[in-house]
């Protein structure tokens, strides 16, 4: 994998930010977008733009082979069994939503449990937890070790009789860890339960395989795996997708309506209604061929290079304490840490100051923040066209910053 290559295809690395090279360090926020995934939407809007699936002309014709090229690439990506099961939407948010109104406030009762852990990021944490609210359902949580990881033990533990439903991130946006989802769905399927796994973090950086894991929904962002924002991906399993009454009543989803009742079309477009984000799924199709060209082993491992880097630099500096798992093999492409003294908005207003892009803040996880016991955290993320050399530049903007705000205890 040759990286400057790869850098090449990115044009906004390019930019100069107050005068400094930019150094993208937010991928886990949203990734940049190469050249063949802007092309493809110039391309769909300059060529063939058009509404899909009605259309008796030319131009839908060739935006619907398009659109649902895309989802058979889709489908392909995550090794799904059939298109049937691979539902567009805007976003793993709109995706998790879609499972909590459409499966779990339609079939969890009173005395039901729903299972998750406090690293969830909040559009895995809220559906849930206002799903038990209105069905009378229990929220409960897996318990997490103090390193953000997941002992199989607790999971066993935890999920009962009573367990109808399990979500979990596979990779902690806040924490690193790559959590042992095929496991737990296993534990989760025992007895009896529905898991459903939020991908936002893990789809871009490793091969996933939803036969394999065996998880029954797996939820997905198009723009944090270098394709455009506002589409995403609900993937579920058909035998339960079937059972599923859509909850979007408009254009594209219908069969047949009558004045009083009215029947849905066929999977997947039944949850599909409205005009769908064409664009988004056309320019997501180039980015599963941008991502495959690399191939996820290579981006696994670069990002694994990367990571164990990061985690040798960081510790180097006293003053920065780093959360999640020490080992570079349990984590994804993130480091989150905080530096004693300095808040996390100062760090990256400074780092910034440099060109360098961070997070900070609560992540959408704020459970996990109170139980880290801190209100922020900073947070750099890498993946395909990220260097040591970023890394490099975000350690000496922090001893930087360090030294300009701990000016009391020097
Ligand atoms: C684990 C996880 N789940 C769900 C979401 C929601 O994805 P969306 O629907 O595409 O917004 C995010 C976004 N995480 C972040 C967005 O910005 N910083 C982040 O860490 C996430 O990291």
């Amino acid at each position: 994998m040759n990286i400057q290559e790869i850098r090449d295809q990115f044009p906004i690395l390019k930019q100069q930010v107050n005068g400094h090279p930019l150094v993208y360090l937010d991928s886990s926020a949203t990734s940049q977008k190469p050249y063949a995934v802007i092309e493809a939407l110039r391309d769909y809007y300059t060529n063939y733009n058009s509404n899909v699936h009605r259309g008796a002309h030319t131009l839908g014709s060739l935006a619907t082979d398009a659109y649902e090229n895309a989802r058979d690439k889709v489908k392909s990506f995550i090794h799904a069994r059939e298109s049937a099961e691979i539902v567009f939407t805007r976003g793993t948010t709109a995706s998790l939503n879609l499972v909590a109104q459409c499966y779990v406030r339609e079939f969890l009762k009173e005395g039901d449990e729903i299972l998750i852990t406090l690293m969830e990021h909040h559009s895995n944490l809220i559906p849930w937890q206002q799903a038990a609210n209105k069905t009378g359902a229990t929220l409960r949580y897996i318990p997490i070790q103090p390193d953000g990881t997941i002992r199989l033990e607790d999971v066993e533990e935890a999920i009962t009789s009573k367990t109808k439903f399990v979500s979990i991130t596979h990779v902690s946006n806040v924490m690193g860890t790559i959590h042992p989802v095929k496991q737990i769905a296993a534990i989760a399927h025992r007895h009896g339960a529905v898991i459903c796994v939020d991908a936002a973090q893990s789809a871009p950086h490793l091969q996933l395989d939803v036969q394999d894991l065996d998880c029954d929904f797996m939820a997905i962002s198009g723009h944090k795996m270098v394709g455009p924002t506002g589409i995403g991906v609900l993937y579920g399993k058909k035998a339960l997708l079937e059972q599923m009454t859509p909850y979007e009543y408009g254009g594209e989803m219908i069969d047949h309506v009558d004045l009083y009742e009215s029947t849905w079309k066929e999977l997947p477009w039944k949850f599909e209604g409205g005009t769908p984000n064409i664009a988004g799924a056309i320019g997501l199709g180039a980015a599963i061929d941008f991502l495959q060209q690399i191939g996820l082993t290579n981006i696994r491992q670069h990002e694994n290079q990367l990571v164990s880097y990061a985690l040798e630099q960081l510790s180097l500096i006293e003053e920065v304490s780093i959360y999640g798992p020490k080992q570079p093999e349990l984590r994804s492409g993130l480091v989150t840490f905080n530096v004693s003294d300095v808040h996390p908005h100062d760090l990256a207003t400074v780092l910034d100051s440099e060109g360098i892009a961070i997070r900070a803040g609560h992540h959408c996880c704020q459970p996990l923040m109170r139980w880290l016991n801190v209100s922020s955290t900073a947070r750099a993320s890498f993946y395909i066209y990220n260097t040591e050399e970023d890394i490099d530049a975000l350690v000496k903007g922090l001893k930087r910053a360090i030294s300009y705000f701990n000016y009391v205890s020097q």
